[in-house]
């Protein structure tokens, strides 16, 4: 399949500083790809660049296999098939939500049937009946972020550009908007590319995210190849592995997938990130926990055995039994409770390891503080990363 938008060692610097370094990523027909990444990474920099609202330092972007920007060339915005959803809805305060749906259009040549046909379809898709005569000061947020929507979808571009478009909306109806544009995204099939620095919102609507950290790209990936692979100790923070953890590592060369770990005087087993170009047996490293993976254990048998790594059918009954694996291990690691805090649904203690260190974990039942627990998490959970000197 040919890409839609290829964008190649695409970089931008702001008075000689490097805001993006040179990237290059494909976004296919119909794809939709979340940019993720914190405040001042460059997002709105790189969806700028491919509005062309803002030039590129170097590289070239590409719609369809045509340059919009190469070079000296540049084709302006107007002039590209794309289209953009700002954060602050950026809508004609003095028009009226018809008025602004077809302000778009007054460029494009389709006759008057066809104009009220777009507007029709798209007052449906986005429920905006019975508020087409309203002015902006009229609607709440959500209505107008939707009107906002409906007035880039009536060009039908190539392309929607969205900017951090929940970002101005409260807790609630940002949640309800989020599954909202998912549904109505998946819908319309058309290719999107999206920033967010939320990451519920990025895995509800994309079908990959591009992590961005300090101008570069640091993963872009399936949502679940992010969580289950998170490429760096960055990523999996980001991901909610919340758990690091300095440990000495010995990575299987052969299988990285199985590479051992020695975590507060026990040995371990997790999935090595990236192998070592040479042997880095004995190395530091760093251990990416998810707090949600974690399962502790406050009574019974398990406190008779050692730390170390056991088979889903040795644990299953601690475990539960729901997707475990025969013949998937499992990290047992002995700690003890050092704070239990309320936090409704559970409780999040705050366990100490042998070695000192502190973990946080959630669990169903209070412990009581200085009280001994098991950790059992899944190998295939615990990620290992080597440090880089
Ligand atoms: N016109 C400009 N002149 C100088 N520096 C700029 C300009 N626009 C952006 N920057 C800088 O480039 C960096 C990236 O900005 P950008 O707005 O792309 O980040 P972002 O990831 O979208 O952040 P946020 O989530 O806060 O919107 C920031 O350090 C910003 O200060």
């Amino acid at each position: 399949m040919n890409a839609i938008l290829s964008l190649r060692e695409v970089s931008k610097s702001f008075d000689k500083t490097p805001v993006l370094h040179p990237l290059s990523f494909d976004l296919q027909p119909g794809e939709r790809i979340c940019i993720l990444g914190p405040s001042g990474c460059g997002k709105s920099t790189l969806l700028q660049i491919v509005a062309g609202l803002t030039q590129a330092s170097g590289g070239g972007v590409f719609i369809d296999g045509k340059p919009v920007e190469q070079g000296s060339l540049y084709v302006p915005p107007e002039k590209r098939p794309i289209n953009m959803v700002f954060q602050d809805y950026a809508l004609w305060p003095h028009m009226t939500v018809r008025q602004n749906m077809a302000y778009g259009l007054r460029r494009q040549k389709i006759s008057k049937q066809e104009m009220n046909a777009r507007l029709g379809r798209l007052q449906e898709l986005l429920r905006l009946n019975g508020l087409l005569d309203r002015r902006p000061s009229e609607l709440s947020g959500g209505q107008q972020q939707r009107v906002g929507i409906a007035r880039a979808l009536a060009t039908e571009p190539a392309i929607l550009l969205m900017d951090e478009p929940l970002s101005n909306l409260d807790i609630k109806l940002r949640t309800d908007m989020r599954n909202e544009l998912a549904a109505l995204l998946g819908q319309l099939s058309i290719a999107t590319l999206y920033v967010t620095h939320d990451m519920m919102e990025a895995f509800a609507i994309a079908d990959r995210i591009l992590v961005l950290r300090d101008g570069a790209i640091d993963q872009l990936a399936e949502p679940h190849q992010l969580f289950e692979r998170p490429a760096s100790p960055w990523v999996a923070q980001l991901m909610g592995y919340h758990n690091r953890l300095d440990a000495v590592v010995w990575p299987n060369e052969s299988n990285a997938a199985d590479s051992a770990v020695q975590l507060a005087e026990a040995n371990i087993a997790g999935i090595c990130s990236k192998l070592p170009a040479q042997s880095a047996a004995g190395k530091q490293g760093t251990i990416m926990l998810h707090p949600e993976s974690i399962t502790v254990l406050d009574e019974g048998e398990p406190f008779s055995w050692a730390s170390g790594v056991y088979l889903a059918e040795q644990v299953a009954s601690y475990a539960g039994t729901e997707a475990m694996k025969r013949g998937e291990r499992y990290n047992l690691l002995a700690a003890e409770v050092q704070q239990a805090i309320y936090e409704g649904v559970r409780w999040r203690l705050i366990v100490k390891l042998k070695d000192g260190q502190l973990v946080h974990t959630l669990h169903e039942r209070h412990c009581p503080e200085g009280g001994r627990v098991g950790l059992l998490f899944p190998a295939e959970r615990t990620m290992i990363y080597l440090k880089v000197v």
